[in-house]
């Protein structure tokens, strides 16, 4: 059974899903990391590639830009492929004054200025948090490979281009670590799913300071987070 945006069969997609925004950060895992690999979608150009990584299945896909995007392709899997969970593998601008480019940042809650959980219909405000059993094992692999990684609050905004130049300077008040666009609908689709995911993400950015990777960085360049998120 295909999906207006997934052409891949039931089957096709394994129970555990890497989701970059970026299809190519997508083809560049599954060429780099994946054995056996078959491509299950093309629609649209969101590539999706499921293999083995050290002899267990596993699918990565692109999610998009933005929470409508990731919204579409992490429901679609959860609740018409029986995926089991997703970690996404993002890029993020840096907020916390000591996050500098490359550093791996864990998404342990993710804020949003999104409209998205209104459908929920919920008398207050919905946290969006991280599944706890990936997030340790997401630390414990980081604190193996000796990879410093900093965890807590992102936030997933729906404006990439912002208005309000003060807008950051008030989420990083907050303690935000950093900037994304979309860990929260991720995370609300898990809970509503009652499956697992997590937001592991690679500082591209900083918007209190002047560095910046390339786009081909960004593709290709994020290995660090990769490894941690295809181990756990
Ligand atoms: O690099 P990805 O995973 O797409 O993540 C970040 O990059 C995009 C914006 O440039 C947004 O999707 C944001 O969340
Ligand atoms: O959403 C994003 C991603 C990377 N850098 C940003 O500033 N925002």
């Amino acid at each position: 059974m295909s999906t207006p945006h997934n052409s891949g069969e039931k089957g096709e997609i394994a129970k555990k899903v890497l989701m970059p925004g970026d299809p190519l950060r997508a083809k560049f895992i599954a060429e780099t990391y994946l054995e056996d690999v078959r491509e299950f979608n093309t629609v649209r150009n969101m590539l999706g590639y499921t293999g083995t990584y050290k002899g267990r299945e596993v699918s990565v896909m692109g999610s998009g830009m933005g929470i409508p995007s990731i919204g579409i392709y992490s429901y679609e899997l959860f609740h018409f492929y029986d995926v089991e969970e997703i970690i996404r593998v993002g890029s993020a601008g840096g907020l916390a004054m000591d996050l500098n480019l490359k550093d791996v940042v864990i998404g342990m809650g993710a804020c949003t200025d999104s409209s998205y959980q209104r459908q929920f219909n919920l008398p207050g405000t919905f946290a969006p948090i991280a599944d706890y059993d990936l997030l340790e094992r997401a630390v414990k692999k980081a604190k193996d490979m000796k990879v410093s990684v900093k965890v807590g609050n992102l936030v997933s905004s729906d404006v990439f281009y912002n208005a309000d130049e003060t807008v950051n300077k008030r989420w990083q008040k907050m303690g935000v670590l950093a900037v994304e666009m979309e860990a929260a609908a991720l995370y609300m689709n898990a809970a509503w799913a009652k499956k697992k995911a997590l937001c592991i993400a690679s500082i591209s950015d900083h918007l209190f300071k002047e560095d910046a990777l390339t786009s081909q960085e960004r593709e290709t360049g994020f290995t660090q987070m990769m490894e941690i998120a295809l181990d756990i």
